[in-house]
């Protein structure tokens, strides 16, 4: 279990058990708005609560998905194909766990196969299983690394994300266009130099 709570920080309690009903949800909204300096009972936010929490439920679905149930379908038959695959400029939006505001970016993720590839659209699904939650920039690069190394099993995995914090730039130090860049390298990509250099030349390539 402390592996799973290291890995997955965001899922290691039973979210059903403990999930509040809709009612405290829309509760809390009208809480936050009164709060801030505003009237939850004039018209034109009679229906917010409600709508920020479908809207939340949709921003934070990734807590209702996990990396196995899009990564378990694989497919052999590529003709011994078995240099690197990579999928970039993937856009994602994230909420930040400190701030709970966006984080707006695109991961880049490549794995060298091992006799196995994965579909593509699998790789963005799980950047949005990821993405889908309360993060840290670091985590979501580490999270998506791990979830194809276990469950593709192959040669390597490289992951890139570069990102915009708005929790840098609507508040607190108030830097706008500030990009973070944050990468993890498993197998191949962390013991061959080479792989890695070319996994960062392709992805700077336009
Ligand atoms: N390492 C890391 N830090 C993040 C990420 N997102 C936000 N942060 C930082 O989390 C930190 C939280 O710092 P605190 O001092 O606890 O909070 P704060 O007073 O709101 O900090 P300021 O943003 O500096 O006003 C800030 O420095 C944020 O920039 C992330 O993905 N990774
Ligand atoms: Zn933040």
């Amino acid at each position: 279990m402390d592996a799973i709570i290291k890995n997955f920080p965001q899922t290691p309690v039973d979210l059903d058990a403990d999930r509040p009903s809709q009612k405290e949800a829309e509760d809390a909204v009208r809480t936050l708005l009164r709060w801030a300096g505003d009237d939850p009972s004039r018209e034109g936010l009679l229906d917010t609560p409600a709508r920020v929490a479908k809207a939340y439920r949709e921003l934070f679905a990734g807590y209702d998905m996990e990396p196995e149930d899009v990564l378990g379908r694989t497919f052999e038959e590529v003709a011994g194909y078995d240099d690197m695959v990579l999928v970039k400029d993937i856009p994602f939006f994230s909420h930040c766990e400190h701030h709970m505001v966006p984080i707006i970016g695109k991961a880049h993720v490549a794995y060298m196969p091992d006799g196995k590839v994965l579909g593509l659209s699998k790789i963005a699904r799980v950047v949005e299983i990821y993405g889908r939650r309360l993060q840290t920039q670091e985590t979501m690069t580490a999270q998506i690394a791990k979830a194809i190394d276990d469950t593709l099993a192959p040669r390597g995995v490289a992951v890139m994300i570069e990102a915009e914090h708005m929790c840098m730039a609507m508040r607190g130090v108030q830097k706008q266009g500030s990009t973070t860049l944050t990468t993890t390298f498993t197998g191949t990509f962390k013991t061959e130099p080479a792989d890695q250099a070319r996994f960062m030349s392709m992805v700077r390539s336009r």
